[in-house]
């Protein structure tokens, strides 16, 4: 197998006297989908900001695309953020007074490289070309999605982490940004890692992993279990 794009060991993370993380690894090849799970208060949130470089572990080390995360300064960390991940947050985190190309642009913008072809290309497959010159407020909350989406592929990012993606949009509009988040994510050749409390999301993904007590397990399929 490849080298996985992203890889975590013995992952600790303790918080006001707390062991919220207790020894994860994890290791997501580079054309991953894969979801992890969790009840609520399991450390999802912790996890998906240790993977995406937002916070540090306590202890334990964090390779992103061969490089050793562990040692480097909040600069350095920012840097392989912009260059190497996107970030899709429930909340869509999209800012008002931009248009939708340019909150999808921000991150060819914070690299310095912009790409409108791909945008483009982008917003077509998203299936929201004809929102481009559209503020966010004016939008609805699937269609705000499906620009959280462009941006976080906007500089072909090697991992994209989405946070409960589909937590704030109805069944069908969930339904329809998974999918669109399958296919886009193909077409941009990056691993995806979704985290979400929804077990709806489970039969989506053709690998799931479950946070429990700290601890991150591997769900066997069903009609894959032996006798
Ligand atoms: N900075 C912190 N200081 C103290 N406790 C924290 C801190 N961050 C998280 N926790 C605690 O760690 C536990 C896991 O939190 P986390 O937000 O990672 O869980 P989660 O699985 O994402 O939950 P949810 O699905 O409800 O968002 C919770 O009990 C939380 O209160």
């Amino acid at each position: 197998m490849a080298n996985p794009v992203l890889q975590g060991t013995d992952l600790v993370v303790e918080r006001a006297g707390e062991r919220i993380l207790d020894g994860v690894s994890i290791a997501v090849p580079a054309d991953a989908t894969l979801l992890i799970q969790g009840p609520s208060g399991a450390g999802k949130t912790t996890l998906f900001n240790i993977l995406g470089l937002l916070d540090v572990p306590t202890s334990g080390s964090l390779v992103i695309d061969g490089r050793d995360a562990s040692s480097l300064s909040e600069r350095q960390r920012a840097v392989l953020r912009r260059d190497l991940i996107g970030f899709v947050f429930q909340d869509f985190q999209l800012i008002p007074d931009l248009t939708v190309r340019e909150n999808a642009a921000l991150p060819q913008e914070h690299a310095g490289e912009r790409d409108d072809a791909w945008l483009n290309r982008l917003f077509e497959a998203l299936g929201i070309s004809d929102l481009t010159e559209q503020y966010p407020p004016t939008l609805s909350g699937g269609e705000k999605q499906r620009v959280a989406i462009a941006r976080a592929l906007a500089n072909r990012p090697a991992v994209v982490l989405a946070d409960e993606p589909t937590g704030q949009l109805d069944p069908d509009t969930a339904e329809a940004v998974l999918d669109l988040l399958f296919e886009t994510k193909a077409q941009a050749g990056t691993a995806l890692v979704v985290i979400s409390h929804d077990r709806q999301l489970t039969g989506r993904f053709p690998q799931t992993l479950t946070l429990r007590d700290g601890k991150l397990f591997e769900e066997r399929r069903a009609a894959e279990q032996g006798p």
